[in-house]
């Protein structure tokens, strides 16, 4: 004690008892402070917590929690000593053992991890606390690091149980802070009100174990809000890397979010990782680690875990650059060009650009060759060349078909010449082309031509060719597309013939070459050309869009695609939008991410659904078109919803994300809630949906107006009865939208939408079974979930809202119709609006209708619905004396006696506190048979705080009958 006499120095007291020393902590309600106890000379830990403005109902139900918590005692929790309430003071003093080693949370922060066995030994300690605590009814509800405090013997020991949560309660009411405890440890059932049970500390066992092994709880990247959101949204939290199979099981059976499946902590306390994690490195008998096993295993576990913190850094980084970012390679136009053979020097440059026109004439010149021979062979006799560039009137001079086909070859050939001549003013040129492709209209066979092979590998090097100029490009591309269009829907032409030459194109480097004519630097109408060229290619065969993903070019042809392409409602943009999908689709299994992350890069997403936005929008069409524009918009809704594949849980990919959250995607995914119809309507809100489960969506699609719009839509289809997938898609976007923010929750509530929630839970109902069981639609489940939302928002707006909304009474309809969960979450509700508003509220409840089916509701509910009821039973009870006396007027004692029996020792001690409150302003004699019971719990039942609830309800009936007699 020499060591610690200092520590007391000061004359601060609690009562006559102890004295206060250093503080040890602090935590959101108070600080702990080390203490003397005069009178046994025994060190103690004292926390105090201030009690300004909190209602002395709630002072005592705290005293007397802690009183009976006096009664527990294992080696694995924290002994409660007692509770002092200094009289002129502004706080209460809990007196509990001290523990000298800390807490683990301040160890691991220290250590910044531990390794698996060493947090398998501390975890099994853990357990056995919880196994005990569970036994005697009691629910820690704050399992987490910082309540596990250590001995000096690695003895590990749970602390703060039972008034966490009671705190927590007191708190909220005297400090308007939006979330109410460290969500980062909290399980889904207590975020969405449904309850907490024993199975909830196996939820925060679950994330001390990742807090121990990493550092910090899952999810603490994230503000609370945004957490918050995560647990209730994921399927489990992220587990960490690297952890063997045995954890990994472990962890899963702690995440398990069907409360009812959950493991207990017996069963974990059997489980493979504990068992196994037993026969290594630890000797037991003394608790004394084996400090180089720990040490070695520790610091390996640093180095790991730092090498995992620079890739994670580093990826995100990668993927902050990657934002935007056009790829380095092809940057300009010139540098386009820069890895051309012919352009490495200065001198190179310099050659090429005198010889340009040199360059130019041999390849027109081999094109004309490859044409006289054509003609040669098609004719077999020369043909006079028609010098004039004028109409062609010359052709119906000749009477023969078959001479006039000749004559217009030689035609065709005149006028290629003179569209390539650089002697010919431009004007000449345009001419020269123009007429040419309304011969290639009037001959379609002309086009025949240009099918041979060497021809149009010919005009694929003019396109190839460095700075070859502009109207040079259009031309060609101009006339590659006639011909590649006239053909399709040609009768006399084979339609092989056509898709041959696109395969032919893509075979000979067309892709590659289409790249560089996408440039930004190039003419818009080169880039709308070629775009158009690419189209058709793509719409004709899948070896085609194979060969365009194989040039990887493909996404960023196809992201610079969709911001030129000009609105056209045409079979080729189908044809494009359809091997998109193939691409998109096929690569979805396999390697899906690479792809969808390479087109987000180049920002497709953002064009993408511009386009989309564009199209919808876009009226100018005929009558015929509107199926075109149908199939274009789904199939684009369907791309869409692949990318959105890797927005969220183990798919997702940050590069993906982070361009689906700029508000170039989401402001007109917001504009096209409204503008879309039928079965577009119903894949468009999935794949809204999609976005809303990202929490980092969430602000910018607030500001985008999403929350009006969504409320707007549901309450359009708030009154159709059973199920409809568009009214779902809407109500969970709200959902996941509005969670974790009691801003966007109070927006919602403005725009209207607590009457269309109440609406839908009358409307699409509890269904029944054959067998009598009650089944809830999601619809109704997440409604009544959202409605209980309202009633813990701290806005006088939407507390004014819901009161005016009936909320009281509909709560308590709830009560009596939905099953177990919602029940519980109508049960809090009630609580948080007596507690906002306690004079109407009150005033409400204790209306004869209304108490009636609160005394009702005890007989009627289930075995397992009682246990996540009760708590809100004795939450009105502690909150309001007019509720005490009208439920003890209207028999509720008898009904609660009645439950007494449950197997369940959580259930019995609330029920037992519960009978104490109403009985304390009104004390009476039991009869016999309920004196037997109480007789029978102080005698028999196995957990010692029933046997003192039991035992203390016997002493009052036996001092009322003395004073009655
Ligand atoms: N019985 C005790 N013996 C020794 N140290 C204790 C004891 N109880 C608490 N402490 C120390 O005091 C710190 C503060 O405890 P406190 O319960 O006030 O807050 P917390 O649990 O850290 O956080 P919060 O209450 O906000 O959840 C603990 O982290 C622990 O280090």
């Amino acid at each position: 004690m020499s060591g610690s006499s200092s520590r007391f120095v000061t004359n601060r007291r609690v009562g006559n008892k102890y004295v206060l020393g250093e503080r040890i902590g602090k935590g959101r309600y108070g600080a702990v402070f080390e203490g003397f106890d005069l009178e046994t000379g025994r060190v103690v830990a004292i926390k105090q917590l201030p009690t300004k403005g909190i209602p002395i109902d709630e002072v005592n139900s705290l005293k007397s929690e802690i009183k009976l918590l006096r009664n527990l005692q294992h080696k694995n929790i924290v002994e409660y000593i007692g509770f002092y309430e200094e009289e002129e003071g502004d706080h209460v003093n809990i007196i509990m053992e001290y523990v000298e080693g800390g807490s683990l949370a301040k160890t691991v922060n220290k250590f910044s991890s531990f390794p698996e066995s060493l947090v398998a030994f501390y975890v099994e300690q853990i357990l056995e606390g919880l196994v005990y605590l569970h036994e005697q009814g009691v629910v820690h509800r704050d399992i987490k690091g910082a309540n596990l405090l250590n001995t000096k013997e690695g003895l590990i020991k749970l602390a703060d149980f039972g008034v966490a949560a009671r705190l927590d309660e007191i708190s909220s009411k005297n400090n308007p802070i939006e979330v109410v405890g460290t969500p980062y440890w909290m399980a889904p059932e207590i975020i969405e009100l449904s309850g907490c049970s024993t199975a909830s500390d196996i939820w925060s066992v679950g994330c001390t174990v990742v807090e121990l092994l990493t550092g910090s709880p899952p999810y603490s990247e994230y503000t609370a809000m945004s957490a918050l959101f995560h647990i209730v949204s994921d399927e489990h939290p992220p587990l960490p890397t690297g952890i063997s199979s045995e954890l990994e099981d472990f962890l899963l059976r702690c995440f398990n979010k069907d409360v009812a499946s959950r493991v207990s902590a017996k069963e974990l306390l059997s489980h493979r990782w504990i068992s196994k994690s037993k026969q290594v490195s630890y000797d037991n008998s003394t608790y004394s680690l084996k400090r180089e096993t720990i040490s070695s295993l520790q610091s390996k576990l640093v180095s790991l875990q730092n090498q995992d913190k620079v890739k994670e850094t580093s990826n995100v980084e990668v993927a902050k650059l990657e934002q935007f970012e056009e790829p380095k390679e092809e940057e300009t136009f010139d540098d386009l060009f820069a890895n051309d053979q012919l352009s490495n020097t200065a001198s190179q440059r310099e050659n090429i650009s005198s010889c340009r026109m040199d360059v130019t004439q041999h390849l027109w010149q081999r094109l004309q060759q490859s044409l006289d021979a054509s003609v040669a062979v098609e004719g077999g006799t020369e043909l006079d060349v028609v010098d004039e560039l004028d109409d062609f009137a010359w052709l119906s001079l000749r009477s023969n078909q078959g001479e006039q086909q000749v004559m217009a070859k030689e035609r065709a050939l005149k006028l290629l010449s003179g569209m390539f001549d650089d002697q010919n003013l431009m004007e000449t040129r345009k001419q020269c082309l123009s007429e040419l492709l309304s011969l290639l209209t009037t001959y379609p066979s002309l086009s025949q031509f240009f099918t041979s092979e060497g021809t149009f590998s010919l005009l694929l090097e003019i396109l190839d060719y460095p700075r070859c100029e502009q109207h040079k490009l259009e031309f060609v591309l101009q006339l590659m597309l006639h011909v590649l269009c006239s053909f399709d829907g040609q009768e006399s032409i084979r339609s092989e013939d056509i898709r041959d030459l696109g395969q032919f194109l893509s075979s000979m480097g067309f892709f590659p070459i289409a790249i560089k004519l996408i440039d930004s630097r190039i003419s818009e109408k080169v880039r709308y050309l070629t775009f158009h060229m690419i189209s058709v290619i793509l719409s004709e065969r899948e070896e085609n869009i194979l060969m365009f993903f194989a040039c990887r070019g493909a996404p960023r042809i196809l992201s610079t695609f969709f911001e030129e392409v000009k609105i056209e409602v045409n079979k080729y943009i189908l044809g494009t939008l359809k091997a998109l999908y193939f691409l998109t689709d096929k690569w979805c299994q396999s390697f899906g991410r690479e792809w969808c992350r390479s087109m987000a890069k180049y920002g497709f997403i953002e064009r993408f659904v511009g386009f989309l936005y564009r199209v919808t929008t876009f009226e100018e069409i005929r009558e015929k078109e509107y199926s075109l524009k149908d199939e274009m918009m789904l199939i684009s809704l369907r791309t869409l919803e692949k990318f959105g594949l890797f927005v969220q849980g183990e798919q997702s990919d940050v590069t993906i994300r982070t361009h689906f959250q700029s508000i170039q995607v989401l402001s007109p995914m917001c504009q096209l809630l409204s503008q879309l119809k039928g079965h577009c309507f119903v894949s468009f809100l999935s794949i809204f949906e999609v976005l809303c489960r990202n929490a980092e969506t969430h602000d910018t699609l607030q500001e985008c107006g999403a929350i009006q719009i969504l409320v707007y839509l549901l309450s359009t289809l708030c009154d159709a009865s059973g199920s409809d997938p568009c009214r779902r898609h809407i109500l969970l976007s709200l959902y996941y939208l509005c969670l974790s923010s009691p801003k966007r929750k109070e927006e919602a509530a403005i725009h209207g939408i607590i009457p269309v929630l109440q609406s839908i839970i009358r409307h699409s109902g509890v269904l029944f079974s054959s067998n009598g069981r009650k089944f809830i639609s999601i619809e109704t489940t997440k409604s009544v979930e959202m409605l209980c939302w309202f009633a813990t928002v701290r806005s006088r707006k939407v507390m004014h809202l819901l009161l005016k909304s009936n909320g009281v009474e509909f709560f308590l309809d709830l009560l009596s119709v939905v099953p177990g969960k919602d029940k519980a979450k109508a049960g809090s509700s009630l609580v948080e609006l007596l507690e906002r508003e306690p004079n109407q509220v009150e005033s409400i409840l204790i209306q004869e209708k209304n108490i009636q089916r609160i005394v009702h509701l005890v007989t009627t509910l289930g075995q397992n619905e009682i246990e996540y009821m009760l708590d809100s039973y004795v939450r009105l009870l502690v909150l309001s004396v007019k509720i005490r006396e009208s439920l003890y007027k209207h028999q509720a004692v008898e009904k609660f006696f009645s439950r007494l029996k449950h197997p369940k020792t959580s259930v019995r001690k609330l029920l037992l506190q519960i009978l104490q409150l109403l009985l304390q302003d009104y004390p009476r004699v039991f009869s016999k048979a309920e004196k037997q019971v109480l007789l029978d719990l102080e005698r028999n039942d196995s957990a010692v705080m029933i046997r003192e609830l039991a035992g203390s309800l016997i002493r009052r009936m036996a001092k009322e009958s003395m004073t009655k007699s």
